[in-house]
């Protein structure tokens, strides 16, 4: 056992690459040792490699597989899959992409779903992916990207921690099997073990890493005592195994391959496009991969001390990559020298592309006011910057499908949403009123998402006859604070402290009214929430809110209105009062503008297919340029 886990370690070493030739069948031989290495449980999968495409059949059962893509190496780069359905298309699609718009433009055949004119082997690197986890819109995004992806063609896998807390969560984790696959991490001055996991659903390879360090009450970041003390170390471990998953593990038969691309979504998997350029690539391994980092959130880094660097399993020159020197002001002391290492920058000076998930956002990253210290770095870096704003996952999110909401409703016939306001009034104890304004927010409670303006707000808001519903989880003092109004205002407010996603439906759903006074927000998904279900959202006009809530105006459109919700500007006490005033009373007294307002919400396309395109875009002009690091 000991022989073949130090075979599957990373830190074999690989000889240096002298000619072409040599290097060709170095990689090739690399790849072939790690398949071997591997003990694949599943049936289907080992009767796979002997009788070919066909086992593979029974293990994607709802497809059919039509033949491999393979590279000059031999390895696996792409599979080409017809739905069982028939509904979609598979072979090159006459489809053309409108880059940069809204438009997918269809060809005669008025095919719902595309396909992808160019298939890539796509790995997302993550720490939460729902259902598995999720503590907020990154579980949302890595749980409905991949398998839009994998709808329009691509082979796909999502690599997250598999993480374990002995509660009612670990059951999400049941359909997915040990691979039997070992690989031996040198990081933290040891060398870590760590286990692969495998569910195939949904057209996608959920890859779950398994190490003791993901098994420990608590959300994947931390517990009531705060953030987890050995964060670092977790996702270090997570982004060296994520970068063995496509050498190593043979899914379906067949491993991923060098030839993949890698999307490393915010700081926890920004060790990857570092990995590759510094372990890799001066190997001949990896050489033609690509590698995207995703932020979700530039607030959160991944910042720890200098002295943590060797903590990363780098070599010592790449310190240069992660290295990070705090201004003055934030230092903490006069010999402070304010030395750290940072790992989201690590991931912008090594990837070949970055990728934020709004237009408004991309942009935002780039001044001193939005960028978070790392403007100056992600201005260098402008030319590969580009926003893309999320999708949401529209089966989960659907008022005619609901799962989680009393009633179901649709654009023609929209009783059903009285029928959820009349129930949630009834569910958080408040005074029956269909025809009172309802306000909800969802969302943390912390700095980024405003808090602090709703909580100098709401006394003055609660003067009027609205009732006001808040969901969420965060800083002790806001939940404190959620509690004390509730106690104030009892027919009026209720504080809903907690993670609770059917209750996020039913707020969703019951609201006319969602609020969203985030001082910056790199997309947002609770306005598309809100909007699809008829729920007319009151934002700060930043980032990825600016773009998406079109503010209304009574006028345009020859006197038919235009635009979804209302953005403000700036982010006070005052805009927020002002504008929820105009919503509250458009509600109120201007029934048919409202139902303007509701429907053009309702029709507003926030599907992920559009979104998949323009990534299939940034994943073309990710290949066309050579590795930005190489
Ligand atoms: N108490 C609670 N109970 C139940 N569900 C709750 C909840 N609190 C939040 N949620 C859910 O968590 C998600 C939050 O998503 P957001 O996009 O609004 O913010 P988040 O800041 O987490 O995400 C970051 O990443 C996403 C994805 O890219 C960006 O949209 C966003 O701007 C960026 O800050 C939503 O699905 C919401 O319903």
């Amino acid at each position: 056992m000991e022989t073949l886990l130090q075979s599957c370690s990373i830190f074999t070493p690989k000889p240096p690459v002298r000619s072409p030739v040599d290097r060709q069948l170095a990689l090739s031989s690399f790849a072939i040792n790690k398949q071997r290495s591997c003990n694949v449980k599943l049936k289907a999968i080992s009767r796979s490699s002997q009788e070919g495409s066909s086992s593979i059949e029974d293990v994607r059962k709802d497809g059919m597989l039509l033949g491999a893509d393979k590279d000059e190496s031999g390895s696996v780069v792409g599979f080409r899959l017809i739905p069982q359905s028939g509904e979609t298309e598979v072979s090159n699609s006459h489809d053309t992409i409108s880059n940069g718009k809204e438009e997918v433009i269809v060809d005669d055949d008025s095919v719902q779903t595309t396909s992808a004119e160019v298939t890539y082997n796509i790995v997302f690197v993550t720490s939460e992916a729902a259902p598995y986890s999720k503590t907020g819109g990154l579980g949302d995004v890595c749980g409905s990207l991949p398998i839009a992806l994998a709808e329009r063609g691509h082979r796909v896998m999502v690599v997250s921690p598999r993480y374990l807390n002995g509660g009612p969560n670990d059951k999400k984790f049941a359909g997915a099997l040990d691979l039997d696959c070992r690989v031996k991490v040198s990081c933290s001055g040891g060398v870590q073990e760590v286990a692969f996991f495998h569910e195939y659903r949904a057209g996608v390879d959920w890859v779950f890493v398994d190490h003791p360090s993901y098994h420990r009450p608590g959300n994947p970041y931390g517990d009531a005592y705060g953030a987890f003390g050995d964060n670092q170390f977790r996702f270090t471990l997570l982004c060296h195994a994520a970068c063995e998953a496509p050498l190593v593990l043979p899914l379906g038969g067949f491993t991923y391959g060098e030839n993949c691309l890698f999307l490393a979504n915010d700081w926890h998997a920004g060790l990857v496009p570092v990995l590759l350029a510094a372990k890799y690539r001066p190997y001949g391994v990896y050489k033609d991969a690509r590698s995207i980092v995703v932020i979700h959130n530039l607030a959160h880094q991944g910042v720890e001390p200098a002295s943590t660097y060797s903590n990363f399993g780098l070599p010592p020159e790449w310190y240069g990559a992660l290295g990070w020197v705090f201004p003055t002001w934030a230092r903490t002391h006069a010999l402070d020298t304010g030395e750290a290492v940072n790992i989201l920058k690590g991931a912008l000076v090594t990837a070949d592309r970055i990728l934020t998930v709004s237009e408004g956002y991309s942009w935002e990253i780039t001044t001193p006011e939005g960028g978070n210290g790392l403007n100056e770095l992600l201005t260098s870096r402008k030319i590969v910057v580009n926003g893309i704003t999320n999708g949401i996952d529209l089966t989960e999110w659907n008022p005619s499908s609901d799962v989680h909401i009393p009633s179901h409703y649709s654009l023609e016939d929209l009783s059903g949403k009285i029928e959820c306001k009349i129930a949630l009034q009834k569910e958080l104890g408040l005074p029956i009123r269909p025809d009172c304004p309802m306000i909800g927010f969802i969302g943390r409670l912390d700095y980024q998402k405003g808090i602090d303006i709703i909580l100098s707000g709401t006394p003055d808001l609660l003067q009027d006859d609205v009732q006001f519903v808040m969901l969420g989880s965060g800083e002790k003092q806001y939940e404190d604070w959620m509690r004390a109004t509730e106690a104030t205002f009892k027919d009026k407010f209720r504080g809903w402290v907690g993670f609770n996603v059917p209750i996020s439906h039913r707020i969703t759903a019951g609201c006319d009214i969602l609020l969203m006074p985030s001082r910056f927000e790199p997309c947002g998904l609770n306005q598309l929430y809100a909007m699809r279900y008829g729920t007319v959202p009151v934002v700060h006009a930043t980032g990825g809110l600016g773009d998406t809530v079109k503010t209304f105006n009574p006028f345009a459109d020859e006197g038919r209105g235009e635009g979804t919700g209302w953005g403000f500007k700036p982010l006070t006490r005052e805009s927020m009062l002002d504008a929820l005033r105009i919503a509250i009373e458009t509600y109120r007294k201007h029934k048919s503008s409202w139902r303007g307002l509701m429907k053009r919400g309702m029709e507003r396309d926030s599907s992920w297919n559009n979104a998949a395109v323009k990534y299939e875009q940034v994943f073309k002009w990710a290949f066309i340029d050579p590795p930005y690091v190489s």
